[in-house]
């Protein structure tokens, strides 16, 4: 019994351990093994949703309080040693009934803080959406904000780099007026000065114009009067030559008169004054010698001589003697007057010289002056259009920038009320995000109680593990039933004799069965006796706790166990067609997933995978491999050879190349058990084999992983309908059908070995016997459930088989109980099977 009160922390520990190396996939890896998605193997099709009310399970107890010391109490009670079977039995079952009791109470327990927990976590989600959606709402308003005021901010920016732009280039072109402007008025200045200067150049140009002018008239004058004076010596030359030709003639005249001389010497006297002058005269070389022609020749000839001013002059100096003197002043007066005139003349030509030089020097000066002018007047004018086209430009811009200036204005105003609608919404999300602080806070209260609420649902769930794992190994690791079936139409025909009845007694009601074999009664106590009349769902709700510890992570395996026709299939598949005719194998499925979708709510997650085969013959065959292979009987031993069965340290067992389906609900798994049956009959019909000629093993593997309290569990689910235990005798056959029976009962024999050394707590348990016993090794022994139904028939004509199987089972039960070896009338040989 110390192996039995192995705590569940224990089994806990063990199982991590086994999970941690497999992590919710321990059939993946290295191994051989066909691992296959449901939707695989279903041909790529999930199944639609199913509608239908799921099996009601469980059992009825009062309601009773306890406390964790009564149930510490309640787990650590011990029986007494020296009570006898009875008391014992007596005891076990109050015991029995305190601790269902205790279930009850706790799982009432657990059903409040689930509701509980429900309430709370519905709590929670409708706080949680409310802020959520308060959230997302300020979120969103927020965004919109934020990207309205985003784009503000693009604007003016985008404005103000425009403005700021548009200023430098207001600035520059206002600058560039100013430069202008300057310039102009440099312009203005220097083209006042210019014309200033042109004013006094024309001035001095009509000055020095009225100076030529002058120059000229005086010039022309002066010719005029050169002119003159040319005339007037020409004829000063032509009376020149014409008095030298006089005195030519005079001289001829002279010395006609020489001639006279002599003559005249007589009138010398009064002449000799005349000669004095005429002496004098003749130091005036021409007028001397004319006056002497004329004073030889007379007056005539003088007249003839010169013109008739001077012949006037002469006449009169002939006339008048002592007036030569004067007449001969005259002429070199004249003479000087000439050449004072000439000179004069030569001077003003000079003067006239310069003055023409002065008026060309001037002239190229004005020239010069007027082509500065014309350059100042094209700058002036360039300058002007320039200045125009700034103007132009600075009044565009002038424009421009209070177009802007008005943008800005109405940007900022924008701005502002964009401000206004932020400090608006601000206080909206402060009062939104206090609220959401106070939700939050709440939630946190609400996650808080949710977490007591979960942490003492998990303690509880612990205790509940605990409590329901003591009444289990309380009942026993390995236990018995017995279901007998209804007498069928085609059974023990004719025959009124009742082989199979019940006990009524306090003691063994319920648990009791007598059987009458030829006029004697065999009577057999099991834990659990299940009349005809029991329905599929009476049979279930015994094993419900068993299907919850493989959900716990315990290896669970049931049998069924019995002769052919007993009810073996029925108890186990039932009917499918029919909703309370539905086996053992559905409603396990339907509990499994339904108390997986339960937990799942309180953090678990789970992974399950589903394998079915089949062993004839010590041969396996995968019923749910894809591949369609038939089942020879001549290919046996490769078929053997293919599926060989390993064990690893983790407890976890692996068939090469056999097909494991993950599945997701049980509709998956009918999907499969239908596949299975499919690919039985095909077997069976190729084989010509009786459906009773194999054992049929479905198994269920089952990891849990909670990670908020992080614990794992590995459970396994095994459901076994073996093959029907037939008499050799009975089977009547030869060659192969002997062999093949021979096969099937030391298949049975092997695994009644094991039970039988499993529930004597023998140290050689022989496994390896069969194929069956080594496949189940890991999940038979330790802290594994192993419920065997013996299924027996009520027919009168198998009240052979159907006492042998009863004797076989009773003494498993009895072992189990602790009844001594004596009192259960066992021999050591008695372990086996005697079958045939
Ligand atoms: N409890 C029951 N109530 C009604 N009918 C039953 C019951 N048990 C078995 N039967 C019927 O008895 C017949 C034989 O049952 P079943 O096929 O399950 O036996 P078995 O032990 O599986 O036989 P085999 O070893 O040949 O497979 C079936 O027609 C089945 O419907």
């Amino acid at each position: 019994m110390q192996r039995k009160s192995s705590s569940i922390d224990e089994v806990s520990i063990d199982k991590r351990r086994g999970i941690a190396s497999t992590k919710m996939a321990p059939n993946t890896g290295t191994r051989t093994q066909t691992r296959q998605a449901f939707s695989v193997v279903n041909g790529g099709q999930d199944l639609p949703p199913l509608s239908g009310p799921p099996s009601n399970f469980g059992s009825d107890c009062g309601a009773i309080d306890f406390t964790k010391d009564d149930v510490d109490a309640l787990l650590n009670e011990k029986l007494k040693k020296n009570l006898n079977y009875r008391e014992k039995n007596d005891k076990m079952i109050d015991f029995i009934k305190r601790l269902k009791q205790c279930i009850k109470w706790f799982l009432q327990l657990e059903a409040n803080y689930v509701e509980e927990q429900e309430k709370i976590r519905q709590l929670l989600e409708l706080a949680e959406k409310k802020c959520n959606d308060t959230e997302s709402m300020m979120k969103a308003k927020e965004d919109e904000l934020n990207s309205i005021i985003m784009e503000l901010r693009k604007n003016l920016e985008a404005l103000q780099s425009k403005f700021a732009k548009e200023e430098v280039d207001r600035v520059e072109a206002l600058d560039s007026l100013a430069r202008e402007r300057d310039l102009r008025l440099a312009a203005e200045k220097l083209q006042a000065s210019l014309s200033e200067d042109l004013r006094r150049s024309q001035l001095d140009n009509a000055s020095a114009n009225q100076k030529i002018q002058s120059l000229n008239d005086t010039y022309r004058r002066l010719q005029e009067f050169n002119t003159s004076l040319h005339q007037w010596n020409t004829r000063l030359q032509s009376d020149l030559e014409a008095t030298n030709t006089t005195l030519k003639r005079v001289q001829e005249e002279k010395a006609a008169v020489v001639e006279n001389l002599s003559i005249l010497r007589g009138n010398f006297t009064s002449l000799q004054e005349q000669l004095n002058l005429s002496r004098e005269i003749h130091h005036v070389p021409n007028i001397k010698k004319w006056s002497l022609i004329a004073l030889r020749k007379g007056p005539v000839t003088l007249r003839w001589i010169f013109d008739g001013h001077l012949y006037h002059t002469l006449e009169k100096m002939i006339c008048d003697l002592p007036m030569y003197i004067g007449w001969s002043v005259t002429l070199d007066e004249a003479i000087k007057q000439k050449e004072a005139l000439g000179s004069e003349a030569s001077r003003l030509r000079g003067n006239l010289q310069q003055m023409r030089e002065d008026r060309d020097r001037k002239l190229a000066q004005v020239e010069g002056l007027q082509s500065e002018v014309s350059k100042y007047k094209d700058f002036t004018g360039k300058y002007t259009a320039d200045l125009e086209t700034m103007s132009t430009k600075t009044v565009k811009l002038e424009s421009t920038c209070s177009d802007q200036s008005e943008q800005i204005r109405r940007l900022h105003e924008q701005l502002a009320s964009a401000q206004q609608k932020l400090q608006l919404s601000d206080l909206s999300a402060m009062e939104t995000r206090s609220e959401f602080e106070v939700n939050k806070a709440m939630i946190l209260e609400l996650k808080s109680r949710l977490a007591d609420a979960d942490l003492k649902i998990v303690e509880g769930e612990n205790v509940r593990k605990k409590l329901h794992n003591t009444i289990l190994e309380l009942k026993g690791n390995i236990r018995v039933f017995c279901r007998v079936r209804p007498l069928l139409s085609d059974d023990g025909v004719g025959n009124d004799v009742k082989v199979v009845s019940f006990p009524t007694s306090m003691e063994a009601q319920g648990r009791g069965i007598d059987l009458s074999q030829n006029g004697q009664k065999h009577s057999f106590t099991f834990d659990k006796v299940f009349v005809p009349d029991n329905s599929q769902e009476d049979v279930f709700v015994e094993i419900s706790q068993l299907v919850q510890s493989a959900l716990d992570g315990y290896k669970v395996c049931i049998f069924a166990y019995g002769q052919t026709g007993s009810g073996k299939t029925y108890t186990m598949m039932g009917n499918p067609g029919l909703l309370d005719q539905k086996g053992l194998i559905p409603r396990s499925l339907e509990q499994v997933f339904q108390t997986k979708q339960m937990l799942e709510a309180q953090g678990w997650k789970y992974e399950m995978q589903v394998s079915m085969l089949e062993i004839y013959n010590e041969a396996i065959r995968d019923l749910l491999s894809a591949n369609k292979s038939t089942f020879d009987a001549s290919r046996v031993e490769t078929a053997a050879k293919q599926y060989t069965i390993k064990h690893d340290a983790n407890g976890n067992t692996y068939v090469s190349d056999l097909t494991i389906v993950d599945v997701r609900s049980s509709r998956e798994v009918s999907y499969l058990l239908e596949r299975a049956a499919q690919s039985r009959s095909v077997g069976k019909t190729q084989m010509n084999e009786q459906s009773s000629r194999s054992h049929f093993v479905f198994t269920l593997r089952i990891v849990g992983v909670n990670e908020s309290t992080d614990q794992q569990v590995q459970g396994v689910l095994n459901l076994i309908d073996l093959a029907g235990s037939e008499r050799l005798s009975k089977s009547g056959s030869t060659g192969d059908r002997l062999k093949e029976t021979q096969a099937i009962n030391k298949s049975l024999s092997s695994l009644s070995d094991v039970i039988f050394a499993l529930a004597k707590k023998e140290e050689h348990v022989p496994f390896r016997n069969s194929k069956l016993t080594y496949l189940l090794q890991p999940c038979l022994g330790g802290d594994s459930k192993t419920l065997m139904f013996v299924n027996v028939s009520p027919d009168p004509a198998s009240v052979g088989e159907s006492l042998c199987s009863l004797r076989f089972a009773a003494r498993v039960n009895a072992c189990e109980i602790g009844i001594p070896r004596r009192q259960a009338n066992l021999r050591s040989s008695d372990s086996r099977l005697s079958i045939g």
